[in-house]
């Protein structure tokens, strides 16, 4: 990319991307949802056995199973999560919205409502590692926007007498949560999308507003695909990492932040921007040494070896910003002398992290921001889960006889001028004595 300045719309064409998408998981999906849409809890079950391995009698978790998991949770982890919630709920009850009227004219006010849906599924994911953080990210912000009814699921697992990880039953006994399944994959998002009855007819599954959480393409596919079925949050599937940086970064501290998010996922994308050859090759010695240090170094090497990593040199920062602008990605970190000056011209950026002492891993747990991010360009588009998905706008129109009056004219001109006349006569209706001047 080096010698090109291009809009980031025309350079979106040539970011690292993997060779999966979400349009091509669609393919893998449909079937899924379809037999979940048919056949309800047979066709979960099904699934679950052939996903997961797992052959479920049941699948709601019983509250006594979340009590015992949260009496069972390491202290330390239980203060880690009561600290990481602290600081969310502080974050997302300031996004609560309250209802507002302007007065359009005596007698004339719109005034618009913030309702919360009524019923929502969340998705906590568990195939490659355990997400309780994503428990605390999904539930708050739903919690805060005044949500009655919130269920969780998180895939069933083997090791755990087919529950989901016991973690995770913690964290949802800690938030108050207790209606829980134990279904991952398409087949959890079809299953809150339609319901699910047993072969007696049996509604196990009462079907949701709207799904949101994180997931592998998989989920992130289903998600696109019942799109308006329920409503969703963002495709928030495999995890971005996108770094801005110049000569002042640390190399050894970009290293470990690409590891840190491309440890989630072999289709996880990990991106260094930056204008110094120095600084590449420093990052690239590191991930070296890194990588053969890491836990799970073989699904990290192989997201750092996929089409949606790279190091991408470019001739100053201001071209780095316009091709991080086009990458979009799920999180932008900007390691600059000028870091936060950046950080407010970024366009495209599901969160963006200043500086080097703000790592994605803090905004991952503990900087009371969510983790639940747009992922594959969609945060163009997308925003990151917040109590505002969870709510709705309702205009309330209230026009007294002195009000109307004061505009019926206009009303009927652009029913007129739009060909609608009965939308025009529905006002001239009210005054049979010809519309006011
Ligand atoms: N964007 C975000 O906000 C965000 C946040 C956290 C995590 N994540 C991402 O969430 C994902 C978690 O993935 P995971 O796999 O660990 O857990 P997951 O729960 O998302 O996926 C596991 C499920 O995928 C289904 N599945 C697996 N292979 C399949 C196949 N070949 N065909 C159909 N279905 C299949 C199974 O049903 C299984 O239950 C990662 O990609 C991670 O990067 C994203
Ligand atoms: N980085 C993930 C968002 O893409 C969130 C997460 C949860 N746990 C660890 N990380
Ligand atoms: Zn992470």
């Amino acid at each position: 990319m080096r010698g090109q300045v291009l809009h980031h719309r025309e350079l979106r064409g040539v970011v690292p991307r993997a060779a999966l998408d979400v349009e091509g998981a669609l393919a893998v999906v449909r079937p899924i949802c379809d037999d979940v849409r048919a056949r309800g809890v047979a066709a979960v079950v099904e699934a679950t056995e052939r996903f997961d391995g797992v052959r479920l009698t049941d699948l709601r978790v019983p509250v006594a199973a979340l009590q015992e998991a949260l009496e069972a949770l390491d202290p330390t982890v239980r203060a880690a999560l009561e600290e990481s919630v602290r600081r969310a709920r502080l974050v997302h009850a300031d996004q609560r919205r309250t209802s507002s009227t302007v007065r359009l004219a005596p007698g004339g006010t719109v005034t618009e409502r913030w309702v919360p849906v009524e019923r929502v599924g969340l998705y906590v994911p568990g195939g490659l590692a355990v997400y309780p953080s994503s428990v605390v990210m999904n539930v708050v912000p739903a919690q805060e926007a005044g949500v009655e009814q919130i269920a969780v699921t998180s895939p069933a697992q083997k090791d755990f007498g087919g529950l989901p990880h016991p973690t995770i039953l913690a964290a949802c006994a800690l938030l108050g949560v207790d209606e829980v399944y134990a279904v991952g994959g398409a087949q959890a998002v079809a299953m809150f999308a339609y319901g699910a009855r047993d072969a007696d007819g049996a509604l196990v599954v009462p079907g949701v507003d709207i799904v949101t959480g994180p997931g592998n393409i998989y989920v992130a596919a289903a998600k696109r695909l019942l799109k308006g079925v329920i409503g969703i949050d963002s495709e928030a599937g495999p995890t971005e990492i996108g770094i801005l940086a110049d000569d002042s970064a640390v190399p050894s501290e970009v290293a470990a932040d690409l590891i840190s998010q491309a440890e989630h996922d072999p289709m996880a994308g990990a991106v260094l921007v930056t204008p110094s050859v120095a600084l590449a090759e420093a990052v690239q010695a590191e991930l070296v040494v890194q990588v053969a240090a890491t836990k799970h170094r073989d699904r990290v090497a192989t997201a750092l070896a996929g089409p949606q990593s790279a190091l991408v040199l470019v001739d100053d920062l201001e071209a780095g910003m316009e091709v991080v602008d086009a990458y979009a990605a799920e999180h932008l970190e900007i390691h600059t002398v000028d870091a936060r000056e950046r950080a407010t011209r970024v366009r495209n950026a599901g969160a963006v992290f200043v500086g080097r002492w703000a790592p994605v891993s803090l905004g991952d747990y503990c900087a009371g921001s969510n983790h639940v991010l747009p992922t594959g360009g969609c945060a163009c588009f997308s925003s990151g889960l917040s109590v505002q998905t969870f709510l709705r706008g309702v205009h309330v129109v209230d026009y007294d006889e002195q009000a109307l009056a004061g505009v019926a004219h206009h009303v009927v001109a652009l029913a007129d001028a739009e060909d609608l006349p009965a939308h025009g006569q529905a006002v001239r209706a009210r005054f049979p004595d010809g519309l006011p001047a």
